[in-house]
């Protein structure tokens, strides 16, 4: 039976403390596509291990398929198989034609068409389902005993997680635990807790699932229950004494339902010390996605670095992840360029919009639109899919500022690093107990003009590798097609030297294509045909050189000096 770190809403285990998240599936099934949208990005683009929820309402088998064959081609592994809640107008669920009729129906299905693929998670109700619940608030212990026995039906069945309703009577949760185990459930029980964050809500969500409120619950809220920042503050103290009394008795795993609203949640989590707010540390100077397929990666060109989405997308067709070393990249089978790479989620564009598409009357207009960028003024970039710059860019932001109105466009760089605690918060990753070291790196595009005063000063300093390439791939390097250059890299207690970020010839010719797209699908494309701005960026497009500077003296180099009379 298959076993996947998995889990919904917000999940941590403790004491390893790896945290999970889990997409809702929209009442009957109302919102499928953007679930399998978030679930793929929450895993692949977010990184976090994602569990989707799938429900049996108006879904056909067909359409049960297609959604699992789409986080499967993802590389999401978990899924948490409901029965659903009748759709939005109708009381009772209905078995649709084709469709099946409850979640064990769901359970069978995905065990025996994709074996041992999914780790599967199934519901319980510490009070018994809602359906079960009579006027009195409680199900009567026939119910009760059905529906445990049940929920003992679809673990056989190959369920191998519950995740519970959630509840405020922590004793009925542990009590409903107990009772599982003695008809011989054995898979592990996550208590679903919600935090309070407001009043309303919670009675709302508490009729609606029909939950038992304790009296000292109602007692505590009753006399601040019209002071929204009193309730908050209750709830994460409430969720952190339940969390507590939980995790004494031995469960490990915690699930935070959020509803969006992830505050309070990691309020409770910082509570139990189970994360801390400081040592929130990037495991890769990039990102690595949780997805199966993708788990050893542990190398890439330095070229995509704010294009995270972009590369997945182009090297998601490879059968193997670069590991240790980079490799022989003399032939990077990249995924072409498609409309894909461009993109964009409508928030962002309306901040393009906003910051970018302004009227430019010479090149020094787009010279200032990068300084300010690098100063911090502008939130967004057409050429990064990020919101602002990274935290290790704030230390070279002024002289990135300086160069960039000089007529060095840049749309990527890494200041030197000789030795930094891993876990320092502006350059660290890879946990604590380790340093970590870099080159000195900068992306930009300049004119031609520049980039030959650039070369000729480059020849006096031998510690500098450069290579240049305009659209037409007309090609300037003092390094050779097959040279790979680490520009990032660690030591680790006990580990080999992980080398995470390359500068290499040939991922460089790929990138530059869409470097230079970007040009006119994510910035001229805002202007309307024919405008002058337009035909401006036109011209810087068609005419620059992207060019990759970086400086291999990490320890005594000063990558900005070469700039100093350009
Ligand atoms: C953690 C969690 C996440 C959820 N996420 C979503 C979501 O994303 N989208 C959404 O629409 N809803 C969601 N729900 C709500 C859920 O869909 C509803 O509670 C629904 O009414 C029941 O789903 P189920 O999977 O528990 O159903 P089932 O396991 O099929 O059970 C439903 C009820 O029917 C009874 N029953 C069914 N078949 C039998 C049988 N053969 N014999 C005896 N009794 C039977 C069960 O005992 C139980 O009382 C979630 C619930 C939980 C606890």
């Amino acid at each position: 039976m298959a076993w996947r770190t998995c889990s919904s809403g917000w999940t941590a285990w403790w004491p390893t403390t790896r945290h999970s998240a889990t997409s809702r599936w929209g009442a009957g099934g109302s919102t499928a596509d953007l679930t399998l949208d978030i679930a793929n990005r929450m895993q692949n683009t977010i990184c976090v291990e994602t569990m989707m929820h799938l429900t049996c309402t108006n879904m056909p088998v067909e359409k049960i398929d297609h959604a699992l064959q789409t986080i499967k081609s993802n590389g999401i592994q978990n899924v948490l198989a409901l029965r659903g809640d009748p759709p939005h107008g109708q009381d009772k669920f209905v078995q649709i034609q084709g469709g099946f009729a409850c979640a064990l129906d769901l359970v069978k299905h995905i065990r025996s068409a994709y074996g041992d693929y999914f780790g599967i998670t199934v519901a319980g109700y510490p009070e018994g389902h809602p359906d079960t619940i009579g006027p009195d608030g409680v199900a009567s212990n026939e119910s009760y005993q059905s529906d445990l026995l049940y929920l003992k039906k679809k673990v056989d069945a190959g369920a191998d997680l519950i995740i519970t309703q959630l509840f405020y009577d922590t004793d009925m949760f542990l009590k409903f635990v107990n009772d599982c185990r003695q008809i011989g459930i054995t898979c592990p029980i996550v208590p679903g807790i919600m935090p309070i964050n407001n009043y309303k809500g919670f009675l709302r969500m508490t009729g609606f699932c029909k939950t038992k409120i304790p009296a000292e619950i109602t007692a505590a809220l009753e006399p601040i229950k019209d002071n929204e920042e009193a309730v908050k503050a209750y709830g994460i103290h409430l969720g952190a004494e339940m969390c507590k009394k939980i995790l004494a008795h031995g469960i490990k795993t915690l699930h935070l339902y959020t509803l969006n609203m992830e505050k309070s949640a990691l309020a409770i989590l910082l509570n139990l010390g189970l994360i801390e707010e400081s040592k929130i540390s990037r495991s890769l100077p990039w990102r690595p996605p949780t997805n199966v397929f993708r788990v050893k990666e542990d190398v890439r060109p330095i070229f995509w670095a704010n294009r995270p989405k972009s590369y997945l997308s182009r090297t998601v067709g490879w059968d193997q992840y670069p590991r240790g070393r980079w490799g022989d990249s003399r032939n990077p089978s990249y995924g072409a360029l498609s409309d894909h790479q461009f993109m964009r989620p409508r928030s962002r564009d309306k901040k393009l919009h906003e910051e970018w598409a302004v009227p430019l009357k010479s090149v020094e207009d787009i010279y200032e639109k990068f300084k300010n960028y690098c100063l911090g003024k502008l939130r967004s970039s057409p050429w990064s899919e990020l919101d602002g710059l990274q935290p290790e860019t704030k230390i070279i932001n002024e002289q990135l500022g300086k160069i960039n109105v000089k007529g060095f466009l840049t749309i990527n760089s890494q200041p030197a690093v000789n030795g930094e605690r891993s876990d320092s918060s502006s350059v660290g990753w890879g946990g604590p107990g380790g340093y970590v070291y870099q080159k000195a790196y900068l992306e930009f595009f300049c004119s031609p003009e520049k980039l030959t005063a650039l070369v000729d000063k480059s020849k006096a300093l031998p510690f500098i590798t450069f290579m240049a390439v305009n659209k037409e791939g007309n090609w300037k390097a003092n390094v050779n097609q097959t040279d790979v250059n680490a520009v990032t890299w660690g030591v680790f207690p006990a580990k080999e030297i992980i080398q995470p970020t390359v500068v290499d010839p040939a991922s460089f010719k790929v990138w530059k294509d869409e470097a230079f797209e970007i040009w006119s699908r994510s910035w001229a494309s805002l202007y309307p045909e024919g405008d002058s701005s337009r035909k401006l960026l036109e011209e810087v497009q068609s005419s620059y050189y992207l060019v990759s500077l970086v400086d291999n003296d990490y320890i005594n180099g000063d990558l900005f000096a070469v700039f100093a009379d350009l």
